[in-house]
Formats: structure tokens, C-alpha cells, sequence
């Protein structure tokens, strides 16, 4: 994603690419670079701490790196608290498609008894399940909570470990690893006779580009801590 990402901030009439830096480079030197926004597609050990890096160097941050907990969102929004004017824009997901999957199941959750996430990637990708499946079920459970809706059927008793995969907030979360995939989810909601099934594929990493773009141009009048491209979507 950093070659990708450094190209199409290259391939922009209205952006400049200032530096391009690789793990063990000093993120603080970006603060006498001229940069106004650092972007962040690095791994989840790593993506906490350059951010806020980049808010101690006076920068703006776009991150697409996943692992986040609340927690860490948390520590980034105090962080921010003591540098106003400055904004980070974390997203699980940059590609449109996926953006508005997850809208849509939030919003179809409340109407179906069952709910699941499968997500579908890449085997060289280093965390499970993906940022986008924990929002999407996160979002899911919120949702169902919000409409008093109790837990989600199942009576599974007895069986192998991890069979029914990860339990995200009450929502099942499926996690496919497979060569010649690159990034795609389905979240499938049950009703007695029913199906709904919301499907997203990227097929090709220049879907996550116009989204890290538009938050590039962005963040900067979007002060303190913003989570997720929807919030930039007029949705
Ligand atoms: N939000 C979105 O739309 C998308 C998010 N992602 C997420 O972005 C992240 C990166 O994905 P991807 O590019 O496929 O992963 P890769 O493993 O291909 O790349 C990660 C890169 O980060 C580098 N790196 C590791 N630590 C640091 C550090 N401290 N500072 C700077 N660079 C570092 C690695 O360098 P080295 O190899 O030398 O360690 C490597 O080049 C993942 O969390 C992925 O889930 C991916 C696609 C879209
Ligand atoms: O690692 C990836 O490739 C991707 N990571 C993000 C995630 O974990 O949700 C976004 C997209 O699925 C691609």
C-alpha cells in the first residue's frame, strides 16, 4: 500500500509528495520536511506510535493501518486535545464499496434475527480478522443493540476450536486467507425463509486510492480524531 499510496500522491495535480519513509526511518524529521499530512500504511504494531509521532511533528495523519482498539483511539484523541487544529483520520477501509457495505449493514442489522461476517484476503496479510470484518460487526452489534434486539441464535455446543470463528462484540466474524484474493467481505443476515447478503470485493488496490486521497485533502479542517471514510461521505 505505501508504493501504491506514494505513487497516486505523486500522480495528484493538487499534492506533493515530500518524503517516503520505511520502517526505521525517524517519522520526527517529517516536521522540517514542509509536510503538512502524513499517511500511515504500516503494520499494527507499529501504526499507534507513528502517529503519534506525527502529531508531535505538527502533522496532520491519514491511517489505514488496522489493529486499532478503542483504546488506542482513545489515547490518540487525548493526544490531540493537546494539539489543536491538528486532525487524524483513521480508516478501516478507503475503497467505496466496502464503505458502503458497512453502512448498509448497520443499518439493515436491526432488521434480521441472524447476522454473520465473512471476510476474504490475501494469505501474505498479517492480522485477522480485518480491521473492515471488526468494524463491520461492531457496527452490527451496535446496531442490534440500539433496537433491543437480543444475542444471536445459535446453539452450538460441542465441536472443533474456532469453528464458528471470532466473536466480535456477539457477531461471528469468518476469517478466509487464499492466493489471488485481494481484499473482499460478505455479511450475511438471516430471517426465517430469508436471506440478505452484502457483498464487497477489491479487486485491486487502486480501489483504496481515491479514499486515502480524499481524506488526504481532507484532514486538515477536520480538527482531533476522526474514525472511518463515511464520515467524510455525504452518506
Ligand atoms: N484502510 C484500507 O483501506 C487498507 C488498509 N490496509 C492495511 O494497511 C496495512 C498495510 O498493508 P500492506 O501494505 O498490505 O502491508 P505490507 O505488509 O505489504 O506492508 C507493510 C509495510 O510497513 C512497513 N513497516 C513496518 N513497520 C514500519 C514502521 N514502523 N514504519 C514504517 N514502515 C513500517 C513494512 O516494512 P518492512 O517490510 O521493512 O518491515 C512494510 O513495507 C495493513 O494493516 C492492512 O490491513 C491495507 C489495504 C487497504
Ligand atoms: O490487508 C489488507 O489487504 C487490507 N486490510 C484492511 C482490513 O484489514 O480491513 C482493508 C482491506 O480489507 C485490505
Amino acid at each position: 500500500m505505501g508504493t501504491a499510496v506514494a505513487a497516486a500522491v505523486r500522480g495528484a495535480a493538487d499534492l506533493e509528495l515530500v518524503a517516503a519513509l520505511d520502517s526505521g526511518d525517524d517519522v520526527a524529521r517529517l516536521a522540517s520536511t514542509g509536510a503538512q499530512v502524513g499517511i500511515d500504511f504500516t503494520v499494527p504494531a507499529a501504526t499507534e506510535a507513528n502517529v503519534h509521532a506525527l502529531i508531535d511533528a505538527g502533522l496532520h495523519a491519514v491511517v489505514g493501518t488496522t489493529g486499532w482498539t478503542d483504546e488506542a483511539l482513545e489515547r490518540v484523541r487525548e493526544h490531540l486535545a493537546r494539539a489543536p487544529g491538528l486532525g487524524v483520520l483513521i480508516a478501516p477501509n478507503f475503497a467505496l464499496g466496502a464503505v458502503l457495505a458497512m453502512e448498509f449493514a448497520a443499518r439493515a442489522a436491526r432488521f434480521f434475527e441472524s447476522a454473520e461476517v465473512i471476510e476474504l484476503h490475501h494469505p501474505d496479510k498479517v492480522d485477522a480478522p480485518s480491521g473492515t470484518a471488526r468494524h463491520t460487526a461492531a457496527a452490527i452489534a451496535a446496531a442490534r443493540a440500539d433496537a433491543g434486539l437480543g444475542p444471536i441464535p445459535d446453539a452450538t455446543a460441542t465441536g472443533l476450536v474456532g469453528a464458528r470463528g471470532a466473536d466480535v462484540d456477539g457477531v461471528r466474524v469468518h476469517s478466509v486467507r487464499l492466493r489471488g484474493l485481494v481484499a473482499h467481505e460478505e455479511i450475511l443476515f438471516g430471517n426465517p425463509g430469508e436471506q440478505l447478503t452484502i457483498r464487497t470485493d477489491s479487486f485491486d488496490r487502486v480501489s483504496f486510492l481515491p479514499g486515502v486521497l480524499l481524506a488526504v485533502r481532507r484532514v486538515s479542517a477536520r480538527p482531533g480524531l476522526t474514525v472511518g471514510l463515511d464520515q467524510l461521505l455525504d452518506l
